[in-house]
């Protein structure tokens, strides 16, 4: 969300980010809806300073003994109770009205982020590691997971319909390891372990930016005011909602392991093979809480960034980094990079990795706020990007590693989270 006196003193900034955003929010109907909020809510609070006034006239003019005066100032009274009594509700229902719209505000990207409609507007801008020739016919990554058995879709289907799995023997051994492998390697960056809920009350949800828009991404528990979450990052911006943290204390930097859970309402028919795109998966979170502080903000982008590329440049995965264009990247989004690890048997990147700064737009929806060295109360600015996310990460990672024999290599980094194993498959 933006502050409501930016978008009153610079529609012309707010309409040109919804449009290179392919955001069809009117501008021009939210501030013609706005002024009538001001002006009803003047109205009314001026009546209940009069009705102020009027009820010491008429202690007064009780104390004077001037009866008809206090029966003329109590009449007066009445008009004016009955005045808000009429308009109250108008005032709270425009209100309710103008704070839905300005939830569908999108926040402003920085002039670094590519204008384009869509993701084919993306402009990658780095790559690591060549992209990986084999001298012998190279299987997929759902071919390898069945040769080694460490898939089971259909009985997985059967359980949980479609866009499900089970991974099995060193599939599900590789999964943990992944997960604390990042863990380990982040908590060793100072980021604080968390392992959070992956249900949460509908806040945390327009908090993030995931409602209303996204709302039929994420599945619901019946009659509870709880849903899953399709990140960590939607429970870690509702842990300090509505709390002032020290100016002192920032940045907090969380790393944040929860089960993922999407609809993936849109995508029939896409990415069907495997585990490429799931309903439910594993990811580790990178969390940033700072100071409202644009140069600071752009720091932590660069910071979760290189993170993720440590993490997979430990894995030995080719890969490259995109700047995610103002058409794909969503509303809530300052700037966002997304990192393609190669995928072999696709002959192409595939984004693994999403990595996004905020200023205070989710701040503001949560209300996540600090005082600053002055003393002055601010909404935070929030990052976040991840760390890694499983079974999609288990594609390039077990192709890129296939050897000739048909076995799979264990990237170094990874063998003492798998008990020292450096093959799958010998
Ligand atoms: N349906 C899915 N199935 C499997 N993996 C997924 C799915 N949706 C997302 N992911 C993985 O989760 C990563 C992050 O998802 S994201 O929506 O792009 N971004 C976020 O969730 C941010 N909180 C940063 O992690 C993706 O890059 C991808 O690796």
């Amino acid at each position: 969300m933006l502050d409501l006196t930016f978008i009153r003193n610079h529609p012309d900034v707010v309409k040109e980010a919804a449009h290179v955003k392919n955001n069809s929010i009117d501008i021009d109907a939210l501030l013609a809806l706005d002024q009538k909020v001001v002006a009803l809510q003047h109205e009314v609070e001026e009546a209940r300073a009069k009705q102020n006034q009027l009820s010491k006239g008429i202690q007064q003019a009780a104390r004077e003994k001037n009866t008809e005066l206090r029966n003329d100032l109590i009449a007066e009274g009445k008009k004016l109770a009955e005045f808000i009594k009429a308009n109250e509700p108008e005032l709270n229902q425009l209100t309710e009205e103008r704070y839905n719209l300005l939830l569908l505000v999108p926040n402003i990207p920085d002039p670094s982020a590519p204008v384009g409609k869509d993701e084919s507007e993306n402009v990658p801008f780095k790559y690591w590691g060549e992209k990986t020739e084999f001298g012998f016919t190279a299987l997929d990554h759902y071919d390898l997971m069945l040769k080694h058995n460490l898939v089971d879709i259909e009985r997985a289907v059967k359980v949980a319909g479609s866009r499900s799995y089970v991974l099995r023997g060193e599939a599900a051994r590789l999964e943990l390891a992944l997960i604390s492998f990042a863990m380990d390697k982040m908590a060793r960056k100072g980021f604080t372990p968390l392992i959070v809920p992956s249900m949460a009350r509908d806040f945390s949800f327009i908090g993030s930016g995931q409602f209303p828009k996204g709302r039929d991404q994420v599945y619901e528990v019946k009659d509870q005011d709880l849903f899953l979450v399709g990140t960590a990052e939607v429970s870690i911006t509702g842990m300090y909602k509505d709390e002032i943290l020290k100016g002192d204390e920032l940045p907090l930097k969380f790393v944040g392991y929860s089960p993922c859970y999407r609809q993936e309402a849109g995508t029939y028919g896409k990415d069907t093979r495997g585990v490429f795109r799931v309903h439910q998966f594993n990811k580790v979170e990178q969390y940033i809480i700072c100071k409202a502080d644009h140069e600071e903000s752009v720091y932590w982008f660069e910071q979760l960034l290189q993170n993720a590329e440590e993490l997979i440049q430990d894995l030995e995965l080719p890969y490259r980094v995109i700047n995610v264009c103002t058409g794909d990247m969503g509303d809530g989004k300052v700037g966002m990079y997304d990192i393609e690890c190669w995928v072999p048997s696709e002959g192409r990147y595939r984004e693994t990795h999403s990595c996004s700064y905020l200023h205070e737009w989710q701040a503001r929806r949560a209300n996540l706020r600090y005082r600053d060295e002055n003393g002055k109360v601010k909404f935070v600015h929030t990052l976040n990007n991840t760390a890694i996310a499983s079974p999609r990460i288990l594609i390039p990672l077990l192709e890129t590693h296939q050897q000739e024999d048909g076995s799979i290599r264990i990237p170094e980094a990874l063998r003492p989270f798998m008990g020292g194993q450096e093959y799958i498959g010998r």
